[in-house]
């Protein structure tokens, strides 16, 4: 949807998803469309990270694989998107460089939407230039089991929390049941189900 602005311009809503997707699973997706819906994005861009740093305690699939994934899983909607900045950049992902590089493809008449579970949230003082993230995007927090949902300390029109269909999935409990021989039928989509075990992925825990 193209909004007008006062001054005559034209702005777009763009959501950013960003996450490892080690695999992408339906938890990420029902919470991308919930804050479609709720801020009337015209498009969310799913961005897998490249070094996750705040992960470097596990091992972590191949970029590629990640993204071939976000792509299958994201392919039949036609607001949704994959960008490759995070997994084309050396070095550890910061959302820092994710918004600048996504602001910079998009041009200036976006607003930028980060989306985060309640988890992730809840660590993002620990992210890098948190203060110049506030500038860049409205941090949207969604409900995730397992997880309080709160603000933790960022002004209150920077961010916006919202409850989503509650979904207890996890990639790390898709991990462990693939390497377990049990079942992520309708915990992930079809296609990933098959990505996986065509590329032999989490077979070993
Ligand atoms: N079930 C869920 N409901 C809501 N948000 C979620 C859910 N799962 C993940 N998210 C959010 O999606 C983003 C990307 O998550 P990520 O790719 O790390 O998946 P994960 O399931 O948390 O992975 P892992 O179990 O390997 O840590 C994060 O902001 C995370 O909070
Ligand atoms: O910018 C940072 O320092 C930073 C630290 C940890 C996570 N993030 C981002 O948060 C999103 C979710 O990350 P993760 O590790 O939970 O998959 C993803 O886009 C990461 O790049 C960003």
């Amino acid at each position: 949807m193209v909004r007008r602005m006062k001054n005559g311009g034209i702005t777009r809503r763009l959501g950013i998803m960003g996450g490892t997707f080690d695999p992408i699973h339906h938890g990420h997706l029902v919470a991308a469309s919930e804050v479609a819906h709720h801020f009337n994005l015209d498009e969310v861009v799913f961005v897998p990270t490249g070094q996750p740093w705040q992960k470097a305690d596990r091992t972590v699939s191949s970029r590629e694989d990640r993204y071939l994934m976000t792509v299958i899983a994201t392919a039949s909607n036609p607001r949704f998107s994959v960008s490759r900045v995070d997994i084309d950049r050396p070095g550890p992902t910061y959302t820092i460089d994710t918004l600048r590089d996504i602001s910079a493809i998009y041009g200036p008449d976006v607003e930028l939407y980060f989306i985060t579970g309640a988890d992730a949230l809840a660590q993002i003082l620990s992210w890098r230039n948190t203060e110049e993230l506030l500038e860049l995007a409205h941090f949207v927090g969604c409900t995730r089991p397992g997880h309080t949902l709160r603000n933790p300390g960022l002004p209150r029109d920077k961010v916006t929390l919202i409850e989503v269909p509650a979904l207890a999935i996890s990639s790390s409990e898709c991990r462990k049941r693939v390497a377990a021989g049990e079942p992520i039928w309708y915990l992930v989509p079809d296609g990933i189900v098959q990505y996986i075990n065509k590329r032999g992925l989490y077979r070993d825990p």
